[in-house]
């Protein structure tokens, strides 16, 4: 469960958020809007990331201004550019990388690395360097290296964007398959066409709030 109460949050002179309340218990949840809207801030929120200036954000019934260290260790985040966040030399290396933090056993990480390259279908590029993979596998890889901690709930700031129609295919598949509740922040709205609530940002402001097809539809009209 994810809940903004009247967040304000003011950044170099600007309101980027401007009285945000909702609450979000769906499993899966879009966020769409204009260019600037404040749709990666509302995505920062939910792991402490960004702070509310005023009002309040409750995430796994914690307060993301007291308790930043646990939330992040439950929540997930997936930035647009995997570059950002793939750190190790070998698809196997970055996707253990984060078990062996944890303190587990080098076997138990064998074994869990296996598992999760099979699932996102780079269990054929283990020992390739990961900078060598494709925009779209290293999407997948970096999907794969925040899942393979098992979060509570997944965020993801376009996710998509730097895919081809087969890899967005292959990454909405993923989510539709995820026991974890998932926010994804993005202009990809086939993406967001199955997900079961969307809300849709204008100026700092949540302006439509609903199912896909109502929601896109509203900020289809207000794109004209
Ligand atoms: N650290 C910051 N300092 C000053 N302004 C910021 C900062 N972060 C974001 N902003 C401004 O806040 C506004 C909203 O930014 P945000 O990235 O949340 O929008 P967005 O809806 O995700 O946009 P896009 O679709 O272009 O990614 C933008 O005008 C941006 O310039």
């Amino acid at each position: 469960m994810i809940e903004f109460a009247d967040v304000h949050v003011r950044l170099g002179g600007r309101d980027v958020l401007r009285g945000v309340t909702a609450r979000l218990p769906e499993r899966r949840v879009g966020v769409v809007g204009a260019n600037g809207s404040g749709k990666s801030t509302l995505a920062r929120l939910i792991n402490g990331l960004a702070l509310p200036t005023s009002g309040g954000v409750t995430v796994l019934g914690l307060d993301t201004r007291r308790h930043a260290a646990k939330i992040r260790r439950g929540v997930g985040f997936l930035f647009t550019d995997p570059d950002a966040q793939i750190v190790m030399p070998t698809v196997a290396e970055d996707v253990a990388f984060s078990l062996r933090r944890k303190g587990l056993e080098r076997e138990e990480v064998a074994r869990r690395v296996h598992e999760a390259l099979a699932a996102y279908g780079l269990d054929g590029h283990a020992d390739h360097p990961a900078h060598h993979l494709s925009g779209g596998q290293k999407q997948l890889l970096a999907l794969c290296s925040v899942m393979v901690l098992q979060p509570d709930i997944l965020v993801m700031d376009e996710p998509t964007t730097l895919l081809d129609l087969r890899h967005s295919r292959q990454v909405a598949e993923v989510l539709r398959g995820l026991p974890q509740q998932v926010v994804a922040v993005s202009h990809d709205l086939p993406l967001l066409a199955d997900f079961d609530r969307v809300l849709v940002l204008d100026e700092g402001r949540i302006v439509a709030d609903g199912g896909p097809d109502e929601a896109i539809g509203h900020y289809r009209k207000m794109m004209r």
